[in-house]
C-alpha cells in the first residue's frame, strides 16, 4: 500500500508549522522523519494519519491501513498484558497474540497489569500492539523512547519484517534504526512574504 502527500500544509493550534512537504511511502521501505524539537514532525504524523486535517494539499492512499502509535502507549492499566493485546487484536481482528509477545519479549510480564509496568515495559506493549493491527502502515512517533539498547535492537528487528512482508513505517525518531529506507529532513518553516499592494506601498 503506497501512501503520497504533496504540497502539504500542516498546522497546529491553527499555526501553519510545516509546509511544500511532498514524501512517498512505499510497500517494503520505511522513511525516517528527522529535524530539530518542535519542527513539526508530530504535527505531519498526526495529518498523515488522518488525526487531524491539512490547511493545504493531498494525501493519498492509505486511508484505512494505517497503524498509528504516538506518544501515548493507549494501554489499559487495569488490564494485563495479555488482556491489552487480546483486546486489540479482537478490534483489529487479528488471529492471535503470540507473535506480538514474542517480538517485544513480553511473555515474562503476560499476566502483569499494565498499569504496573515500568516505562519501557509499557512502551514495549504499545509496540506490540502494531503487530496484531495486521495493518501495512506504521506511523511512529519517537517509538523508542524509554527502550533500552537490547528492546531497540527488538523493536528495530519487529520493524524490519513488517517491511519484508511488504508494510511500510514512516517514523519520527532522533536515533539510527539500521533500517532500508529514506530519511526526510524538515527544516522551518518558511513564512511566504505578503505581498504589498498599492494602498499598503504607500505607506512604506
Ligand atoms: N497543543 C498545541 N497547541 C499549539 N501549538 C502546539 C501544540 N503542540 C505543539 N505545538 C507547537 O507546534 C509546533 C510543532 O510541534 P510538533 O509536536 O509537531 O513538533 P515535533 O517536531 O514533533 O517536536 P519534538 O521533536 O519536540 O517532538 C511546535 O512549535 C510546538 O510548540
Amino acid at each position: 500500500m503506497m501512501l503520497c502527500a504533496s504540497d502539504l500544509t500542516v498546522a497546529r493550534g491553527g499555526i501553519p508549522v510545516l509546509e511544500g512537504v511532498n514524501l512517498t511511502l512505499r510497500p517494503g521501505r520505511a522513511l525516517v522523519l528527522r529535524g530539530p524539537n518542535g519542527i513539526g514532525k508530530t504535527t505531519l504524523l498526526r495529518t498523515l494519519a488522518g488525526l487531524q486535517p491539512p490547511l493545504a494539499g493531498r494525501i493519498e492512499g492509505a486511508e484505512d491501513g494505517i497503524a498509528y502509535a504516538g506518544h501515548a502507549d493507549g494501554i489499559k492499566p487495569t488490564l494485563t498484558v495479555t488482556e491489552n493485546l487480546n483486546f486489540w487484536a479482537s478490534v483489529f481482528g487479528a488471529p492471535g497474540i503470540a507473535l506480538a509477545l514474542d517480538a517485544l519479549a513480553l511473555h515474562d510480564l503476560a499476566d502483569r497489569a499494565a498499569g504496573q509496568l515500568s516505562a519501557g515495559q509499557k512502551r514495549r506493549l504499545g509496540l506490540a500492539r502494531l503487530l496484531v493491527t495486521g495493518r501495512p502502515v506504521w506511523m511512529l512517533d519517537e517509538p523508542t523512547v524509554s527502550l533500552d539498547r537490547t528492546a531497540v535492537a527488538m523493536f528495530a528487528d519487529a520493524v524490519r519484517a513488517h517491511l519484508g512482508q511488504g508494510g511500510s513505517a514512516l517514523i519520527a525518531t532522533h536515533i539510527d534504526l539500521g533500517l532500508d529506507g529514506d530519511v526526510l529532513e524538515l527544516g522551518p518553516f518558511k513564512a511566504r512574504p505578503v505581498p504589498v499592494g498599492d494602498f499598503d506601498g504607500g505607506f512604506l
